[in-house]
């Protein structure tokens, strides 16, 4: 990736710096243009080529594999044990932070020469507190483990100890922002389906200047085959499983069977143009989405598919390659969504050809800190279903509100 900082002036309006075909970077240059806060009249032309994030995107895809794998350990054992301890909230809490420490880690190993920043879900302080010395070490254990596995520990400094891995851990309290390198994390998208054994995620996505740039999902329970023929869509059933999506911006969207150094394939979203052929996803819990508006929403489109209710953003890689065409998310007002709920799979389906914006079908800001600044919800489908998703969803938001002002 090549940059070029240059002054805008009145006589030549950024349309005129976005046209830099000559510069020989890359054949098919990708020119994104970065304007600072503090001085809009700065502009930095950033030509992306097929390599950009190429270190960073290596680095990521190891650090989201290996988190995964620590989360597989965790979730075997989880559903090995009896059932008691299945209501226990513990194993989610281990792997949790030890994913969150993995990815900080491998990041920071990988990526030597920058300035580290990462807005993750987890911090250290209810490690810190009395009594949670035995968890401590519990954690610290997996994480050394986990790094061994890829003769990672001794790049970082041989073993861990509980202070390393607190202050890995607290690496991921950057608020974000618009300017800047920021990576995004969600150690575990889906605690709920982790805890049940179905679907979660390790999400990972970077921003530039507020703009997701690179994305990776690594998800261990998703089929490697399409979802939505599967008879048990949450759970992982006796078919292979485990994907890696990943996407940087400019260059497509891939996925890869996790663990595995098999060829990565190019994905697309869904090309379905009638909606009485589309299928959509929703959120598992509904808590956490208004299924009622959905199904609403999907009658008066036609959809003749019941939902697919799956955990976490392996709805994002699922859609990425087609298993749905139209996901939808109406969380209860009051909720503000988190970035890193969002970041990592926005990138992956709009680098498989899909468009992702709220109810309004305004683009996602992910430049405004930690949380999304809309309160409305969340919709993903193809260019030909997003005009009338909107109406859609307009018409029955307009009609929930009427019933409810009766
Ligand atoms: N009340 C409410 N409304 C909306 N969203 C919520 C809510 N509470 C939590 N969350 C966030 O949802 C994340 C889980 O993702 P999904 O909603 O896609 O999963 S699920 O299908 O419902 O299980 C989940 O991510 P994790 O906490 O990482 O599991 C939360 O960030």
């Amino acid at each position: 990736m090549s940059s070029i900082n240059c002054f805008r002036t009145a006589k030549a309006p950024l349309h005129t710096f976005a046209s830099v075909s000559r510069f020989r970077y890359s054949p098919n240059p990708i020119v994104s243009v970065l304007r600072r806060k503090s001085s809009p009249s700065f502009v930095t032309l950033r030509v992306v080529s097929s390599m950009a994030y190429e270190k960073e995107l290596d680095a990521a895809k190891k650090a989201a594999s290996l988190a995964a794998r620590l989360c597989q350990k965790v979730q075997k054992a989880l559903l090995q044990s009896d059932v008691q301890s299945k209501s226990d909230k513990s194993p989610v809490t281990v792997a949790d932070y030890g994913s969150q420490a993995v990815v900080s880690l491998v990041l920071e190993r990988e990526l030597t020469s920058e300035p580290f920043s990462l807005v993750a879900e987890e911090d250290s302080a209810d490690l810190r507190k009395d009594g949670s010395e035995d968890l401590l070490q519990r954690i610290t254990k997996l994480v050394n483990d986990t790094l061994a596995t890829e003769d990672l520990t001794k790049a970082i400094d041989s073993t861990l100890t509980t202070d390393d891995l607190l202050r890995a851990i607290d690496c991921g309290t950057s608020e974000g922002g618009p300017n800047g390198r920021h990576w995004v994390l969600d150690p575990i998208d889906g605690t709920k389906g982790f805890l049940r054994g179905d679907q979660y995620a390790v999400a990972l996505g970077l921003l530039e200047e507020g703009k997701v740039v690179l994305g990776v999902l690594a998800c261990p329970n998703l089929p490697l085959t399409s979802i939505a023929g599967n008879k048990n869509k949450n759970s992982s059933s006796s078919e292979e499983t485990g994907c890696l999506f990943y996407a940087t911006i400019g260059s497509g969207t891939y996925m890869q069977p996790l663990d595995s150094k098999s060829e990565p394939v190019k994905v697309h979203v869904s090309s379905v143009e009638n909606p009485e052929e589309a299928s959509f996803f929703e959120s598992f819990e509904g808590a956490h989405s208004l299924h009622d508006l959905s199904s609403s929403i999907a009658n008066k489109l036609g959809v003749k598919a019941p939902p697919v209710r799956i955990d976490s953003q392996a709805k994002y890689g699922a859609l990425s390659r087609g298993d749905g065409a139209i996901y939808l998310r109406f969380p209860h007002k009051g909720y503000r969504e988190k970035i890193w709920d969002h970041v990592a799979g926005a990138i992956v389906v709009t680098e498989a050809g899909g468009i992702v914006t709220d109810a309004g079908g305004k683009p996602l800001d992910f430049s405004k800190g930690k949380y999304l600044d809309l309160d409305t919800g969340i919709i993903v489908a193809n260019e030909k279903l997003m005009p009338l998703l909107l109406k859609a969803v307009r018409d029955s938001i307009a009609e929930q509100e009427k019933a409810s002002s009766l």
